[in-house]
């Protein structure tokens, strides 16, 4: 029994035509087998329902049964598991076929399938479902899979994230998992990452200093209400597809970008930093959570209309010794070959800064976007950077100048066409290790304080009303859904920091049809 054999094919044929279920031209790698189980034919327990169709003179004739229980691929990147019963006539050649696989199964194990995982949910994520949801369609798939677990059910924001950083036993587990959306899943990176550097003597407050790759994995059980990282990473939000991924013991790697002012460490990002539109549309937001997810709209539609733009320069480390640029028409898939090829090729701070060819560029923006993935969500398919890979030790640094609303619009409206949204005059994209945004007129801190409470009453009127031609000074950044302090920010990319159990999103056959054939008996 090889690996990647038809195994139950030559089963099939060459014996026991007796199945259950005819699996012509169909094969199961055993990288794909999540259990196997004897079936008590005799005593009639019968967890598959197509047993019971079997003609009385076969169950007589192949009273030994087995099931394995294996992933099985559905439309649009969606994973499902399935189970395929097979009859033998003697108990000895059951129990070979039986340990044959569970010994591929413990090799696999040994290798990088998860055994024990610690698992926190938020009860309040998206649609309150989190806790449902991962009893019903995820628990009984990890213990089918011999996967033990140790819940947490958070009581407050925060609480995987400080568990994670300071009381979590890691050296017990083989993954941590997070059950809820985007903002769950930055907690666990900011434990799992803070943690980490802590243990090697890291010191986060240095934006020069190279941290040190997670040990554990991620894995994201989508409950939220966008769960664009899971979308972008999987090809699906879907829960069960993803805790098949876990289980199998996929490994993606991703890379996370660190952010600091002042020498000060304020956020990690592995999607989206965004100032002027974004991060406007976030602020408003905030303040409309009353609205529930009508708010996203609103706010869009708001923040489009009063069309402020922020004056400043944004300096930046280009990527050069790389295969991929942002205007690419291929995309970050599974097996990515640019992510094998420019990922490990990339070391963060390996050239002295005075040895680097820093670009800046100086202007009124409406938009300063880094997309260190594609962004990609059911509202916009190909996403902010289309072809930003997840790996590559690179971010998409994206920026949109002062032009008019109606191009705004278009700039916008490419993002869920088939037309090039970097292709505008007014836009203009780098693939970037590095870069820092300094606001024109820029005052340090105290300064700021100063004056903040005089100007934060006008700011909020002229906020407020889109007719106003009167920009404020500054804008907010986005940091992955959450909103930054500071409008000065120096940001640098970790090469593959941190490990998701996913595989990227898998190439679609051509024909989804012949992919899965229909069976025939
Ligand atoms: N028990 C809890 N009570 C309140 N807030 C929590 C709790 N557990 C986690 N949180 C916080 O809730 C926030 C939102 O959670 P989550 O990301 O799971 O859902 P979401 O915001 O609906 O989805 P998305 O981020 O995909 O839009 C997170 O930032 C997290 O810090």
């Amino acid at each position: 029994v090889h690996r990647d054999l038809p195994l139950f094919l030559s089963l099939m044929n060459d014996q026991h035509r007796s199945l259950t279920r005819s699996l012509i031209s169909h094969s199961v790698s055993v990288s794909e087998i999540l259990a196997v189980r004897e079936l008590d034919v005799d005593g009639g327990t019968k967890d598959d329902g197509r047993w019971q169709k079997m003609p009385q003179k076969l169950t007589e004739a192949y009273p030994y049964a087995f099931t394995v229980s294996y992933v099985e691929r559905a439309r649009q990147h969606r994973w499902q598991c399935s189970d395929v019963t097979f009859h033998c006539s003697e108990g000895a050649l059951r129990q070979q076929w039986i340990q044959t696989i569970r010994e591929q199964l413990t090799a696999l194990s040994m290798a990088d399938r998860p055994k024990h995982l610690l698992v926190y949910i938020n009860p309040h994520g998206g649609k309150q479902q989190g806790e449902c949801i991962y009893e019903q369609k995820v628990a009984p798939l990890f213990a089918c899979a011999s996967i033990s677990t140790d819940v947490i059910v958070t009581e407050h924001a925060n609480h995987a994230r400080d568990h994670l950083k300071t009381e979590a036993e890691l050296k017990k587990y083989d993954g941590v998992v997070c059950v809820g959306g985007d903002g769950m899943f930055s907690e666990i990176v900011h434990g799992l990452v803070s943690r980490t550097q802590r243990e090697n003597g890291v010191d986060q407050n240095s934006p020069e200093e190279k941290l040190v790759p997670c040990s554990l994995r991620i894995g994201i059980i989508p409950a939220g209400s966008t769960d664009c990282i899971c979308y972008a990473t999987v090809g699906i939000n879907d829960p069960v597809t993803s805790a098949l991924h876990v289980i199998v013991g996929d490994s993606q790697p991703m890379d996370v970008c660190s952010v600091h002012h002042n020498n000060t460490f304020l956020r990690y990002s592995s999607s989206l930093l965004g100032y002027g539109f974004y991060g406007d549309v976030l602020a408003d937001s905030e303040r409309k959570r009353w609205m529930g997810p009508a708010r996203y709209n609103f706010s869009g539609f708001k923040t489009f209309l009063t069309h402020h733009h922020y004056e400043g320069a944004v300096s930046f480390l280009p990527a050069t010794d790389i295969l991929g640029t942002p205007r690419d028409k291929t995309r970050c898939r599974a097996g990515c070959f640019i992510c094998q090829h420019d990922g490990p090729n990339l070391c963060f701070c390996s050239i002295p800064e005075y040895e680097m060819g820093w670009g800046v560029v100086r202007g009124k923006f409406l938009a300063i976007n880094a997309a260190s993935m594609s962004c990609a969500c059911p509202r916009s398919p190909k996403g902010l950077s289309p072809a930003a890979h997840l790996a590559d030790g690179t971010t998409d640094l994206i920026l949109v100048r002062k032009c008019s609303r109606f191009n705004f619009l278009r700039h916008l409206l490419r993002h869920t066409s088939k037309d090039d949204q970097f292709d505008m005059t007014f836009v203009e994209v780098h693939r970037v290790r590095r870069f820092r945004f300094t606001p024109r007129h820029w005052q340090n801190d105290s300064e700021l304080d100063l004056r903040e409470n005089g100007k934060q009453l006008f700011s909020q009127i002229c906020r407020d009303h889109p007719a106003c031609s009167c920009s404020p000074a500054y804008s907010s950044w986005n940091c992955d859904g959450e909103i930054l302090p500071h409008a000065a920010i120096e940001v640098g990319v970790h090469c593959q920091l941190i490990k998701l159990f996913t595989r990227g999103i898998e190439e679609q056959p051509l024909f989804e049809d012949l992919a899965n054939p229909p069976c025939a008996l």
